[in-house]
């Protein structure tokens, strides 16, 4: 747990980065807001030979499936994935009851400028020129704390839910993760050390909300980043927005699937698999008419574990390092961060 505390400590940020504007009360996109035309929110044509693997968790096959998802595309959507059903839904409307409260309420719970839970902007605004149109609120662990400040009779579903929620991501996340190791041509004791020293432990639940935008061709939800641990397992809710870079085409839409989840591999996974699996740049669009809600679960390993790419899988692309030295490095440089470790 301590990994991204320690990290974020030594980077705190400004206030400005920290805290969201009013969406409710804007009529227009202000200036602040308002991004380049380089940025391009439009994804390319979609090409039905060209779209992101939808992979059913219960297939026989499934550690080939996985491996070549991995391989291909670093991102997928997958079904059967055995959550329970009902949970989705409560995830998405308990997120939606925090952000709608007034913002002066979800200030009370404002992460502090080097700490790493609570709301306001996204962590990865200081390196951007403009703001996005966007609010989060980030959970490791307990949500007790904060949910009683915002609801101070009424807190315990909010935090039953996160942390049902939480527990069925964390074994989600182990089984696919367990997957991707067989699927990567490792030896024996190589994939049992790994399963066993990477179980998670650094975890992270990032609710993030997109009000609906008075004109979402000029602004953006969340700045084209990769993520930083193993894998990451979003929800899209309802409403469609996030959006891969893919080499050579362009931005790719990632449209939802009812019922289903979307993996993609983190910085952590890209490092182990010595850029087998390739780094995924992605981003979050807004909407003209719908207030949009994605729910991320961020999977890692331990703070203390050391990283570096698998001996079997070639000369290493990348030195060897403590996750929490990769964290801090990619605090302090964002999509720097791959290239300050490449060998
Ligand atoms: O909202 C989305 O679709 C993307 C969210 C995301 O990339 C993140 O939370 O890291
Ligand atoms: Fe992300």
């Amino acid at each position: 747990m301590s990994t991204l505390l320690e990290a974020y400590k030594n980077n705190p940020l400004q206030l400005h980065h920290l805290i969201p504007v009013d969406f409710h009360s804007l009529r227009a996109v202000p200036e602040s807001h308002v991004w380049p035309e380089s940025y391009n929110f439009r994804p390319s044509p979609s090409d039905e030979n060209f779209s992101i693997p939808i992979v059913d968790l219960a297939d026989p096959n499934v550690k080939d499936i996985v491996g070549r998802a991995c391989q291909t595309w670093g991102i997928f959507q997958v079904t059967n994935h055995g959550l329970p059903s009902g949970l989705l839904e409560e995830v998405e409307s308990a997120a939606r009851r925090l952000f709608s409260l007034p913002t002066e309420q979800k200030k009370k719970v404002l992460r502090s400028p080097g700490g790493a839970t609570g709301y306001g902007c996204a962590r990865i605004a200081p390196f951007f020129p403009k703001f996005m149109w966007h609010e989060g609120f980030t959970i490791m662990g307990s949500s007790v704390d904060h949910a009683r400040v915002l609801w101070p009779l009424d807190y315990k579903h909010f935090c039953d839910v996160m942390d049902e929620y939480q527990k069925h991501m964390k074994t989600l996340a182990h089984e696919l993760f367990l997957t991707i190791l067989n699927s990567l041509d490792l030896s024996e004791p190589e994939k049992n050390w790994a399963a066993a020293v990477y179980d998670s432990e650094s975890n992270a639940l990032q609710l993030n909300s997109y009000p609906s935008c008075p004109d979402p061709t000029r602004t953006l939800g969340l700045a084209p980043h990769t993520d930083s641990l193993l894998l990451t397992i979003l929800h899209q809710c309802e409403t469609n927005g996030l959006q891969t870079f893919r080499d050579g085409f362009g931005w790719v839409s990632v449209p939802r699937v009812s019922g289903a989840l979307t993996v993609n591999v983190g910085d952590l996974l890209h490092i182990l698999s010595n850029g087998r699996f390739p780094m995924v740049c992605h981003r979050a669009v807004v909407n003209g008419t719908r207030h949009r809600i994605s729910v991320a679960y961020f999977y890692g390993p331990r703070a203390d574990s050391v990283i570096g790419p698998f001996s079997k899988l070639g000369f290493p692309r990348y030195r060897t390092l403590t996750v929490k030295e990769y964290i801090g490095i990619k605090a302090a440089h964002l999509g720097e961060a791959l290239s300050l470790i490449a060998i």
